[in-house]
């Protein structure tokens, strides 16, 4: 059934990289049960990053999990992984089972409304596996989700759907840059979670 699925599954990236997107992989009976359990029993806190020597405090919170307490440096600035709850690691199952691959770890991020976003990055820290696989699950308010060739300027665009799960792998991080633009239309808050893996 799932190996039916993937295979209806295709490379929304034009080259240079590979992003799946899975569409809603989670029962629509259980989307909100998610979000309000994550709501509730994830440790949000208002990150922290140095930009321009300037230490800002980001308006979205992020929270982040992982097998061990591992440290994660981005921004200039050093998280430790707290240990998974029930909630994350049955998501991060239903994540695996879906994509194939294994995760060690997750951030979370939560934009409050569409005031918040996030932009244009790419996940290469060098704590992350190389070439490795980024699963994202999304709760919430559905919010636009954009890529950017790093030297063609090519864009992507999608809609990220409650409840759906898109997967960024082989060498997309190296040549592409991703955003969750701000809008005004967006007035509800959207839960991300983004499962990767820390190597040593
Ligand atoms: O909120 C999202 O959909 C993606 C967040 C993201 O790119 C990240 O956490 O690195
Ligand atoms: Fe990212």
């Amino acid at each position: 059934m799932d190996l039916f699925n993937n295979d209806l599954v295709s490379n929304i990236l034009p080259y240079d990289g590979v992003v799946n997107y899975y569409g809603k992989v989670i029962a629509e009976k259980n989307i909100s049960n998610y979000y309000n359990q994550l709501l509730k029993e994830i440790s949000w806190n208002h990150d922290e990053a140095i930009i321009f020597g300037k230490l800002i405090i980001t308006k979205r919170k992020v929270a982040w999990y992982g097998d061990e307490p591992f440290e994660y440096t981005y921004s200039k600035t050093t998280k430790r992984a707290l240990p998974w709850n029930k909630v994350l690691l049955e998501l991060k199952r239903l994540v695996e089972h879906k994509t194939g691959e294994t995760y060690n770890s997750c951030l979370l991020n939560l934009y409050h409304s569409g005031d918040e976003g996030m932009a244009w990055h790419s996940d290469a820290e060098k704590d992350l596996k190389k070439l490795g696989s980024i699963g994202s699950l999304s709760f919430g308010a559905e919010r636009k989700f954009s890529f950017k060739h790093k030297t063609t300027n090519q864009k992507v665009d999608l809609v990220l759907e409650r409840g759906s799960l898109l997967e960024m792998k082989g060498k997309t991080q190296t040549h592409w840059l991703h955003r969750l633009p701000p809008t005004k239309k967006v007035k509800t808050p959207r839960i991300n979670l983004t499962f990767r893996t820390i190597e040593r």
